[in-house]
């Protein structure tokens, strides 16, 4: 079926949709493939993160829905009609960057009236709208002022009113916080996910920060080469990884590759030497290896006979080295075995010091040990 440009699309502040689906969308760069036939169905009303390290193919994704890149192949749907045809304008989506992307010598006001104007939206139209949109974002006050004379969170407020002044039916977001400190970043995390609940907005938000995009979404897509590793809830992928590579984004950083030992219902139990870990397998492990993912705070230190506790695997580690993070200290400790454990402490411990650890059956994880599955964390930016 054909686009059919001559449709204008109606925007609208309220989930102005039911569903947008994309269908085997591919995008490919020479004989590179960057986005590989993405499939993906969002709800009117839903906070999407496109979540993967870079290089991933997020931002293409995101360039796609935005109708800034063509597709190679595949299509893209809002409820039955076809838009992948249409340029950007006609879409009636809005996006906010990383950069901002505002005209610096254009007064705040006239930066989010610009696209507006452009659509020849009427003068008192124009300025009812924008001073909306600035309310919204608490920058009446600096309606006046020109981009450089703000700091970078305003900055970013004025690029979010340019996109909600258009009353997009989607809005796309990409990596808009990551010129902003700390700090900032995370109150306008609150920010973000505030107006999206507030305005009923629908939002495709691409981020490397798996923390982001855990606190932002209602659904997290994990991307991998172009490819998606897992969708689900920020519940469903922090606590149960669909791969090692998306484990490893999710903070399972002991990703300890060990020989099987044997298995016993849905217990699976790895080691080698003093090291055996019984968890719970999430795919079906065929071969003589295979991958236990641990979360570093899952370990538990060992009080008295807890090491002896069937519930939960025990295991002794001398420490390397570790550093205070405020509540807790991390650590890196080192099996007689030689395998490196990352684990969480009340307090310091000392170089050398010998620690005994539980954790419990069911906080790990293993996975089949394919050559081809490698650990996210080597690729995380
Ligand atoms: N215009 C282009 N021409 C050629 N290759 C491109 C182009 N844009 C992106 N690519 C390639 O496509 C792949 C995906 O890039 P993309 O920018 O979508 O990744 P990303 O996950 O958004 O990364 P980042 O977070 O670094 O922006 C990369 O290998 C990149 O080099």
């Amino acid at each position: 079926m054909t686009p059919s440009p001559e449709r204008v699309l109606t925007p609208g502040p309220r989930a102005a949709f039911g569903h947008l689906r994309m269908d085997g969308v591919t995008r490919r760069f020479g004989g590179a493939v960057a986005v590989d036939a993405l499939d993906l169905r969002i709800e009117g009303g839903e906070f999407i993160a496109l979540l993967g390290p870079s290089g991933c193919g997020k931002s293409t994704a995101l360039n796609c829905l935005a109708g800034l890149l063509p597709l190679s192949d595949g299509s893209i749907w809002v409820d039955d009609e076809r838009i992948d045809g249409l340029p950007p304008e006609r879409r009636g989506f809005g996006m906010v960057f990383q950069n901002y992307a505002l005209f610096p010598h254009l007064p705040v006001r006239k930066n989010v009236a610009f696209g507006l104007s452009v659509r020849r939206v009427g003068k008192a139209e124009i300025a009812e709208r924008v001073n909306e949109a600035l309310r919204i974002v608490e920058l009446t006050d600096h309606a006046d002022k020109l981009p450089g004379q703000l700091s970078g969170g305003q900055q970013q407020r004025v690029a979010i009113a340019r996109a909600i002044v258009l009353r997009p039916r989607l809005v796309l977001m990409d990596e808009p916080l990551s010129n902003l400190d700390a700090k900032l970043r995370v109150q306008m995390r609150t920010e973000i996910r505030r107006l999206h609940q507030d305005l009923g907005l629908t939002t495709v938000y691409v981020t490397h920060d798996q923390e982001e995009a855990l606190a932002l979404a209602d659904r997290i897509v994990v991307l991998r080469s172009g490819r998606v590793q897992q969708i689900g809830t920020p519940e469903e992928v922090y606590t149960f990884p669909a791969t090692t590579y998306v484990a490893g984004f999710m903070g399972y950083r002991n990703l300890l590759e060990l020989p099987v030992v044997g298995s016993e219902g849905k217990r699976i139990t790895v080691g080698d030497g003093d090291l055996r870990l019984t968890g719970v397998p999430q795919q079906e492990v065929t071969g003589t290896r295979a991958v236990a993912a641990v979360r570093p705070e899952d370990f538990r230190v060992a009080t008295g006979s807890a090491g002896g506790s069937n519930a939960a695997n025990a295991l002794s580690v001398t420490v390397d080295v570790s550093e205070f993070h405020g509540r807790e200290v991390a650590a890196e400790g080192v099996t007689d075995g030689g395998t490196v454990i990352h684990f969480r402490l009340p307090g310091r411990v000392a170089p050398g010091e010998r620690v005994e650890l539980t954790v419990p059956v069911e906080r790990v994880l293993v996975y089949g040990s394919s050559a081809g599955e490698d650990s996210a964390g080597e690729e995380k930016t």
